[in-house]
This record gives structure tokens, sequence and C-alpha cells, in this order.
């Protein structure tokens, strides 16, 4: 089945009316459909019980200075705002001023937080129109930094928190919450931040940063979305010690402790919210398998780090594949070496071999493996018995299932990158280390020594995290590589030429997942809509993109590749029978997804009686 979806390059999607296509949806999906709910009509106004001061501040309701005179007088703010009307784009004029004038990106990141905080109209609607820019501010690279300094810049509370004081009071703490539709939840124990470690409680600007993309590039709506931090504990000393972390002061709960306290929080959460995504962020391998195993057939859950990232890796190794005259068909004769063996090495590389796997063209998935060598902190994942080269780092912990599978029985084990470069000629190198640099001279000068175009992705973030910079890509490559990290760069000037540098980030990913969850209702998140996700994407790029070693579009286009990704993964929910939403006749998907996406723009206000 899949062989036959994954490697066309039109989808057929595109040009179906969802009037035929709900036809063929299993008997399952169409006797569990509830109606789609006409989102346009329910953005058309804004209603609420407020008045007067509590008006202006909530940042759901808030216009800031554009409340027109009869909403003034309607919601009993006349003379609380200055008198002259301003509409949204004076508003845009004055913020952009005001941030440029902030000097560094932690700066812009405190103004852009205060404004989210004041009105989140305004805030998405800067954002959309300048998401290259400013989500370098309010998602990686800024946004490590800010976690790493939220004790310090902390102002006001956004999201929910629940720690080891709330066992056995989760199930009421949810409903503390004050909106009663949620569709998109992040949620992070703070364990494995970015490439930065234990952030503890300061892991909260990942859920917030990561929903804000999910509304600026998704288009779910600003009220349906909960950024969550689970709270227990913090092996991080500098924290512990520090009066003001304001996370819980003791370690990290574990084994059975940590389980079962992260699964009263997933009833309590399905109690209030059974409809809700539920996307698990920035948990440490030991956990982030453990969890998604664990839920992924019982909820409506997915792992970013694990399968986002796997997504677009995926895309853009087969975008590459394109880029150097050659088809998706072609993977299987890659070889790959992918530096790191966590959740997120082990996740992109899944998803690369169960790729292989449905092309048909390797006749085993052991001979899948046979193609991708994996690295850790101590190197070469190889055998032992061969002999094995010395590392500063220490044993290494037994290898898990999933790593194991990688082991290469014909090599020395620990080989440092070098050797392992020299010994393979790979044709893509991918980093996933969370370790600066350790994509050296040598190594990448000993792999382009064997291939016309490298592919390299040193995909650790934030930027200081990355395994090279775009400049030494090229650099040490004589400017052939094929460049994309996880963090942006800027194009880098070669001899007088410009390279291209890719953002490859799983944010390419998750928006777009999120607006077909949401839209069709889907009651799961399965394998293959990551699949569909990856190749949805590797096929954005055009042919004179490719030729100047552009993958896909970049951040700015977020809402486009979201609607993408979005109508594919819709497909693919009605395909499989997980669908609950009947969707409107007579239009195509791709509308109706557009259709569905909530886009900042002041509407009417209305005051209702709370009594009515
Ligand atoms: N671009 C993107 O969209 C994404 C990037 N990432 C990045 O991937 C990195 C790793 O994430 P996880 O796998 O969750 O972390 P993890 O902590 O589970 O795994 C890190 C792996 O890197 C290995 N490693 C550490 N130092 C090394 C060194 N000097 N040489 C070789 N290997 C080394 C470790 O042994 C381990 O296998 C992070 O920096 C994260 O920001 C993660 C998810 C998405
Ligand atoms: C991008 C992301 O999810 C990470 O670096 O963890
Ligand atoms: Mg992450």
């Amino acid at each position: 089945m899949l062989r036959n979806s994954v490697f066309r390059t039109v989808h057929s999607a595109t040009k179906l009316h969802v009037t035929s296509s709900v036809r063929h949806y299993s008997r399952r999906a169409l006797t569990t459909m509830a109606a789609f709910p006409d989102l346009r009509m329910e953005t058309m106004v804004q209603t609420t019980t407020k008045h007067g001061m509590d008006v202006i501040h909530d940042p759901l309701l808030s216009k800031g200075t554009a409340f027109s005179l009869s909403e003034r007088e309607r919601l009993g703010i006349r003379g609380l705002v200055p008198p002259r009307t301003q509409e949204m784009d004076k508003q845009l004029q004055r913020i952009i001023r005001n941030l440029r004038e902030c000097r560094t990106p932690l700066e812009k990141f405190v103004f852009m937080t205060a404004l989210q905080d004041r009105n989140e109209t305004l805030y998405y609607r800067l954002l959309i129109d300048n998401l290259e820019e400013l989500s370098q501010i309010i998602y990686t690279p800024t946004v490590g930094e800010a976690c790493q300094r939220f004790h310090s810049i902390y102002r006001r509370s956004r999201g929910m928190y629940f720690s080891s004081l709330d066992r056995g009071q989760m199930a009421a703490m949810v409903h503390n919450w004050p909106h009663d539709q949620v569709d998109v939840i992040v949620v992070t124990d703070g364990s494995r931040v970015l490439g930065l470690g234990d952030l503890g409680a300061n892991g909260m600007q990942i859920p917030i940063g990561k929903l804000s993309l999910y509304v600026a590039g998704g288009g779910i709506r600003p009220t349906s979305i909960l950024p969550v931090v689970l709270d227990v504990g913090t092996n991080n000393e500098e924290l512990l010690n520090d009066p003001l972390y304001l996370g819980m002061g003791h370690r990290r709960l574990e084994g059975d402790e940590y389980y079962s306290f992260v699964d009263e929080w997933v009833h309590a959460i399905q109690n209030r919210y059974p409809n809700a995504l539920i996307q698990f962020e920035d948990f440490q391998s030991k956990h982030a398998y453990n969890l998604l195993n664990k839920y992924k057939d019982k909820v409506c859950c997915f792992n970013d780090d694990i399968q986002s990232t796997s997504a677009v890796a995926l895309a853009g190794v087969l975008a590459s594949l394109k880029a150097r005259g050659q088809t998706f068909e072609n993977l299987s004769d890659e070889r790959i070496i992918c530096v790191g063996a966590g959740s997120a090495g082990v996740g992109v590389c899944e998803g690369i071999i169960d790729c292989m796997v449905e092309q048909g063209k390797v006749k085993s998935r052991e001979e899948a493996y046979s193609r991708i060598w994996m690295l850790d902190q101590h190197g070469l994942i190889g055998n032992s018995n061969l002999g094995s080269e010395q590392t500063s780092n220490g044993e290494r912990a037994e290898l898990d299932e999933r790593q194991v599978c990688y082991e290469k029985k014909d090599m020395k084990d620990r080989m440092s990158l070098e050797e392992v470069v020299k010994a393979v000629k790979p044709t893509v190198i991918l980093g996933l280390s969370g370790a600066p640099g350790v994509f050296t001279e040598g190594a990448i000068r000993a792999m382009a020594d064997g291939v016309e175009k490298p592919v390299v992705f040193p995909l650790s973030n934030p930027t200081r995290q990355s395994e090279c910079t775009a400049e030494q890509a090229f650099e040490w490559t004589d400017g052939r590589a094929i460049f994309a990290s996880g963090s942006p760069f800027k194009d880098v000037e070669y001899k007088g030429q410009i390279r291209k540098v890719n953002q490859l980030n799983n944010s390419n990913s998750f928006p777009g997942l999120g607006l077909a969850i949401t839209t069709s209702r889907a009651t799961r998140v399965t394998s293959k809509m990551f699949m569909e996700t990856a190749v949805t994407i590797a096929n954005m790029a055009t042919e004179d993109q490719l030729k100047q070693g552009i993958l896909f579009p970049g951040m700015g286009e977020l809402r486009r590749v979201s609607k993408e990704v979005a109508t594919r993964v819709c497909e693919v929910a009605y395909e499989q029978g997980l669908a609950r939403a009947q969707l409107p006749q007579g239009s195509s998907l791709k509308d109706v997804i557009e259709d569905s996406m909530w886009n900042p723009e002041y509407v009417p206000t209305i005051r209702i009686d709370g009594h009515m």
C-alpha cells in the first residue's frame, strides 16, 4: 500500500473532492463521525462575559488601542485606553520599532513574551508576518537561552505545572485550566532540553515556543493549546542550588514513581480533554521510548524528538537525493553515518530504515541496518571482539535493543568519526549528538574526498550545540556540501558565490500534523502519518531550488508547509479509519484545511450575560 502512495510525486489528494473521498472511508470512521465545526462562523465575533479592566488585561480578548468606540461602550472600557482608536497596522509599526531597539536576542525574547501576555492576536500577527526572523527568538536558538534563564526572566505564568506535590490531585487540577476545548498539548519533563541537558521546570519555554508555532504555522487557535511541565525534580545541581529556581528542589523521580506520576497526568488529561493531541517533548532517551510505547496505541499522542524529527530528516535525505540528480528509490544505496544514538538519532534512523524497507529495494530490515553506521559519545557502535578504541568518555552503558541493531560486526568498536568516514565513504552524515564541533575538519574533508556532493546535516540545537557550522561545512568540502542544520545559519559566501543553507527542524512537521489531527479529529497518530509527512516535504522544493541546494521551503513558509503536510496527514487519517470529523461536502480537502486555520485578526467583541 505504502509503496504505491509514498513515492508518487503529486498527491492525488490535492485533486480529491471531499464528497467522493468520504465515500471510501471505513465503516468505523463513518459511524463515529462528529459534525465538523464551522470555524469561519466561530471566528466572526468573539464573545465575553468580562467587563472593564478584565477585558483589557485578558490577552486573548485585548485589542489594546484597537477597540472601537462602540466596543469601548459595550465592554465598559471607555476612558480606560487612550482615546484614539488605532488599528492593527499602526500597532504593528510601533511594536516593530520597539522590537528593533532590543539589543540582544534574549531582550527580544522577553519583549515577545510581554506582547504575548498583553495581546495574543497582535503577537501572532507579528509572528506570522515575520516568521523567519522571529522564530529564531521564540524558538531555537534563543528559546534555549530563555530556558536556561527562565527563573531570572520569569514575569507571568503561562501553561500548567504538575509537580511531585500534586500526586493524587491531578484529575481535579486539570479543571483549573480556563478553557473547555484543548486541541494540542505539548508536555515536557525538562530532562533533555534541546542539547542543553536537564533544565527541570525551566523547560516550560519549550512547550510555549512549540505551541506558538502550532498557532502561527499550523493555524491552531490560541485558546485551544496547553503547555505543560511535569516537574518531577531535576538533577541539575546549579538549579538545585539556585534560590531563584522555580521548580521542585529535589532530584528527579525515577522508576515506578516516575511512570506512575506520568500515568496519573495522562489519565487526568484524558478525563477532561479526551480528544486532545499530546506531544511528548524533550524527555531524556531512557524515558522517551518507554512513554511512547506505553501510550501510542491508547492515546492520541506522539514523541516529537523521535517521530517528527524522523519525518523531517527523512524529508531532507530524500530531497537531497533529488538535488544530487537521483530519485527517492536510491535511498537504499546511501551510506549514512549518524552521530548520536539517543532518542533523536535512533528515531531518525528508524524512519530511514522504514522507508528503505517500504521501497522494497533491500531484501530485509537487517540489510537496511547495514547502510547506517551509528556513533555515540564513545565512537562507533562496532564489534568489541575485534578490539576497542579507548575514548575519554568513560564506560559505555549497555546498548539498548534499538541501538544494538546498528552494531557493525566487521568493524572495531568505538572507532572515531574520522576513522569511520575513511572506512565507509559516507554519502550522508547526520548529527544528533548535542555535542558541538564533533564533525571535525578531518572527518568532513575525508567525506568530501569520497563523494561529489556530501550531505552534511548537523541537526543539534541550539546553534552552539551544532556539530559544525555552515561555514565550516562549505569550507571543508570546497563549497560542495548540501547543508542543513537544526538551528538557523545564514547562507555562506564561498569564493564569491552564495551557498544555500537549510533549517531542518521538526517544526516543519508538528504544526501540520496538529492541524490534520484537529481538523479530522483523528484518534491516533501513526507512523504512516510521519512517513507521508516526509514525502510531502521532500516534494516541495522546485527543480531550480534543488539545483541551488535548497531542499524545502524555509521557516518563513511554515504555513504553506503545514497546509501541505496537514492535507496529506488528514487523508491518511481517513484512509486508516482514524478520523471522526465528518468533513463538509463539496470542497477539496485542502480548502477544508485552509478554512480551519485560525488567522490573527481583530473581530468585533460582544459582551454576553454570564447567566444566559
Ligand atoms: N533538528 C531537530 O529537529 C532536532 C534536533 N535534536 C537534537 O538532537 C540532539 C540529541 O537529542 P536526543 O537524541 O534526544 O539526546 P540524547 O541525549 O538522547 O542523545 C544524545 C546522543 O549523542 C551521543 N553523544 C554525546 N556526545 C557525543 C559525542 N561527543 N560524539 C558522538 N556522540 C555523542 C550520546 O551518546 C547519545 O547517544 C539534541 O541536541 C537535540 O537538540 C533533537 C530533536 C529534533
Ligand atoms: C527541535 C527539538 O525538538 C530539539 O532540538 O529537541
Ligand atoms: Mg525537542
